[in-house]
């Protein structure tokens, strides 16, 4: 078609740069866009059938699932299930990690980690959510069941990683390492089509995105930084305007098109964090990365962390390069005060 590159056509494009690709790969991509327009079919109708609300269920989490985590989760495992290049699943929703049992699946070289639905608590209002995945190719020998060691690698040996976002539009943004790409759901033919070319993250931003409900427990460095940022100096640009939405995936994207700073820090409530290193942290940092932003804990590089637990959580500061190195510098700075008081 003049002028429209489909995702389909963009994967098979990438994949002849490498003369040693097998396919699988791609085929693990177009796996995940089928599912996401299904997935995207429900959240479209989500108010006219019964999908809205809890499910009634407490996941590992500790949080009422929804019904559309639920719906997501099970399309995504489907999809996952039926092409043989994936060996075991890691899921935000379900307590243990899956290992495909059966003779073709054995012999998959790749497992998925995903958040099937993100934003879950902006579901029933209508605001935008996504899914998360994250790939990588298993440790473990080929033939046999995938290993929990296979889901537990460092974020660095991502082979691929990328979202959903359920907005205004659909849209997919992926990355295997060679650049971030997005693509636009045209519903009129059913095709992701290429609409955002070699993403960049802008270096700087006048936007930050934070739940402020936070800011009493969480550390000084970061009531520094907002303070900075509310700051009345127009020669820069400040005071900054304040944009959080709820859904990691739609703050996640703001910051990747218009620059910016998303901040989920450890707080004296939850002295880990909120968000899951495996299913939301390392995916979003292979994006930011690969498109010159930055993902830390406020003190270490996201991809750099060891991962120990399935559920584990860490605290995120993902977004414009200068941004995220500025609040760095200001938590570094008022914790050896602390310690030097
Ligand atoms: O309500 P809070 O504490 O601000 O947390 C919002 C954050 O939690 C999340 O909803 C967690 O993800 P899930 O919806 O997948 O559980 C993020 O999308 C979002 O950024
Ligand atoms: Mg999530
Ligand atoms: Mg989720």
């Amino acid at each position: 078609m003049q002028g429209v590159t489909t995702l389909h056509e963009f994967i098979l494009e990438r994949q002849a740069e490498f003369p040693f690709a097998t396919g699988e790969l791609s085929r693990i991509l177009n796996d995940i866009s089928l599912a996401a327009k299904i997935v995207n079919r429900e959240v479209n109708r989500a108010g006219l059938v019964d999908i809205l609300g809890a499910q009634g269920n407490v996941n590992v989490q500790g949080e009422q699932q929804q019904k559309l985590d639920v719906i997501a989760d099970e399309r995504f495992i489907q999809a996952f299930k039926t092409g043989g290049e994936i060996c075991g699943i890691a899921s935000e929703e379900n307590d243990d990690f899956v290992a495909f049992d059966n003779e073709i699946s054995r012999n998959g070289k790749y497992v998925v980690l995903f958040d099937p639905l993100d934003g879950s608590s902006n579901i029933d209002v209508n605001v935008s959510i996504g899914t998360i995945f994250s790939i990588y190719r298993r440790t473990s020998p080929a033939g046999e069941l995938a290993t929990l060691e296979d889901m537990l690698q460092k974020g660095t040996e991502q082979v691929a990683s990328g979202y959903v976002l359920y907005g205004s539009s659909t849209m997919l943004v992926y990355s295997t390492g060679c650049g971030v790409n997005g693509f636009t759901l045209d519903p009129s033919i059913g095709e992701f089509c290429l609409s955002h070319p070699d993403m960049k993250m802008p270096e700087t931003s006048r936007l930050y995105s934070m739940n402020e409900g936070n800011l009493l427990i969480c550390e000084e460095g970061i009531r520094q930084y907002i303070n900075f940022c509310q700051q009345v100096d127009p020669p820069t640009g400040r005071p900054y305007s304040g944009r959080y939405i709820g859904s990691l995936v739609a703050d996640f994207h703001r910051s990747l098109i218009k620059g910016g700073i998303y901040i989920y820090p450890d707080t004296t409530l939850n002295p880990e964090g909120k968000l899951r290193l495996i299913y939301e942290c390392n995916p979003l940092a292979f994006i930011a990365e690969q498109a010159g932003g930055l993902a830390t804990t406020g003190r270490k590089r996201i991809l750099d962390i060891q991962p120990e637990r399935l559920h584990q959580r860490t605290p995120l500061f993902i977004g414009s390069k200068k941004m995220v190195e500025q609040v760095m510098g200001l938590i570094e700075e008022y914790a050896n005060k602390k310690i030097d008081a």
